[in-house]
């Protein structure tokens, strides 16, 4: 594949350094001929391997994985009113089997509730089959109307995690609502992404879920991505299809359920949030390759200089580090370029000098440059990705957080959602809520987990110690 020759815009031009850069590092090529939908380069489809690897571990702990249908039959989508007011106009449809027209038209899955739930009620029968907690990673459509962006709105959603669990009670449900919570917060810890976890406004939840809590990260031009939602969805999909089990008195009950979804989103809230005007800065975890070798040849001695960076490479895999030696013959600074753009967090550079030190030079992707002993390698590297993982972290959380800013007024607060979030009092009454986004021309992200403090509300002027933040989303 070809690779760019421009130069990449700077970061502080938020949109062209993303779209930009998801060509020239090669993840996401863009230049797929329908809108909203794009093709995964092979090296960006190994950055999705590696993540969703991690996501499938921690959901095997206590999930099982499944695959469901795409194709969902126009009466079972249409079942949930709610449900299928909230889709009615993302879906995309098949009409026609080759030349003939179907007679039952069929949804392509814009999330997968309508396919699942009619074989869940013929799966669940008593107490004994509950709780019952499956996932599935498909792709899923959405006709989006909003601006697509790769990895962020797209219109083929092509790495949706999609869990969907069943319980006994209300009760039940509401605890596994909190473990998916801490799963996804463990998650997005392990790629280094900050987060906030807002309780959706009942005017923004999911169709059909009794509350929605969203992981809401703060991407570097100010605005808020969604990267993850918690549905608790209590009986309303149970009764409309009939999902029942029976209880220890014999009495049938409807199921209580909830289902949470991540997509490739989690993939640009990485890029977007690392990155830097030298390309893609990838969290170890998240890093298919995590040490790069580059030999320092001069005239003589190659030969030696190889062998030494052949051992090293040895030494790193055999330890679980991703290393790769490039022994081919572009300059180093070539090479530098090449990796730094693909967000390799480490270079080791071994030339003579080094080996006379029996050393080799460490080169952090951030530019960090240290000489370190060949004794006990592998665990100064291994302890040396650990410690740029917990900075990654702690630089980016360090920046959302400095960019949530308490606002007395909405016009306080319509300046300050140009760079972030505004936390603002509420009454909790939808009027003021949907007045508040009216006057900040910002989106309610809800009442974020964890935080009050009293005030009055800036539309009514009541009393409350309900805050809400306020923000520029996706
Ligand atoms: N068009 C899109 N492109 C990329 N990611 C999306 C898109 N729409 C939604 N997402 C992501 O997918 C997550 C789950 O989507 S959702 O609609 O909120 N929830 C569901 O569909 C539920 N069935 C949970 S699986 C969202 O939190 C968001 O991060
Ligand atoms: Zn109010």
């Amino acid at each position: 594949m070809e690779e760019e020759s421009k130069s990449l815009p700077p970061k502080d031009n938020f949109s062209e350094w993303y779209n930009e850069l998801l060509m020239m590092a090669q993840v996401m090529d863009v230049r797929y001929p329908i809108k909203g939908i794009y093709v995964w380069y092979p090296f960006g489809f190994s950055i999705r391997k590696k993540v969703y690897n991690m996501l499938r571990a921690l959901m095997d702990v206590d999930h099982q994985e499944c695959y469901f249908p795409m194709l969902i039959p126009k009466p079972e989508l249409l079942k949930e009113s709610e449900h299928i007011k909230g889709f009615e106009d993302e879906v995309y449809w098949v009409t026609h089997g080759g030349l003939s027209p179907l007679e039952i038209p069929l949804a392509l899955r814009p999330t997968s509730e309508t396919a699942i739930y009619p074989m869940y009620k013929l799966w669940i029968r008593s107490h004994a089959d509950l709780p019952l907690k499956l996932y599935q990673i498909v792709n899923t459509f959405r006709y989006e109307t909003k601006q697509t962006r790769p990895l962020i709105r797209l219109r083929e959603i092509t790495s949706f995690k999609e869990a969907h669990t069943a319980h006994a009670t209300w009760e039940d449900a509401e605890k596994q609502v909190h473990e998916a919570m801490d799963l996804y917060s463990d998650f997005f810890t392990k790629l280094s992404v900050p987060f906030v976890i807002n309780k959706r406004p009942d005017w923004d939840k999911f169709p059909g879920a009794d509350y929605t809590m969203a992981f809401d990260t703060l991407m570097p031009n100010g605005r808020s991505l969604q990267i993850g939602t918690v549905h608790h969805l209590g009986t309303k999909f149970a009764k409309t299809y009939d999902i029942t089990y029976e209880d220890d008195k014999g009495e049938r009950q409807y199921v209580n359920q909830t289902c949470y979804g991540i997509s490739e989103r989690c993939i640009a809230a990485v890029i977007g949030i690392h990155g830097d005007n030298k390309g893609l800065v990838l969290p170890p975890n998240a890093a298919p390759t995590q040490v790069v070798i580059i030999p320092i040849v001069f005239k003589s001695g190659g030969e030696e200089v190889l062998d030494v960076c052949r051992k090293v490479k040895a030494i790193l895999n055999d330890s679980g580090i991703t290393a790769v030696l490039d022994d081919t013959n572009e300059r180093p600074g070539a090479k530098y370029y090449k990796w730094e753009m693909k967000g390799v967090p480490f270079r080791i550079e071994i030339g003579p000098r080094d080996i006379k030190n029996n050393a080799v030079m460490l080169v952090r992707r951030d530019g960090v440059k240290q000489s370190i002993p060949m004794d006990g390698l592998s665990q100064t590297v291994q302890n040396k990705l650990m410690d740029f993982q917990a900075e990654l972290l702690k630089k980016a959380s360090d920046f959302m957080w400095s960019r949530i800013k308490d606002c007395a007024t909405l016009d306080e607060a319509k300046a300050q959602i140009e760079s972030g979030w505004a936390r603002m009092s509420w009454c909790g009454e939808k009027a003021c809520g949907l007045e508040m986004e009216n006057v900040t021309g910002g989106k309610l992200l809800g009442e974020p987990k964890g935080m009050t403090g009293s005030g009055t509300c800036p539309v009514c002027g009541k009393p409350s110690d309900k805050v809400v933040l306020v923000a520029k989303s996706y």
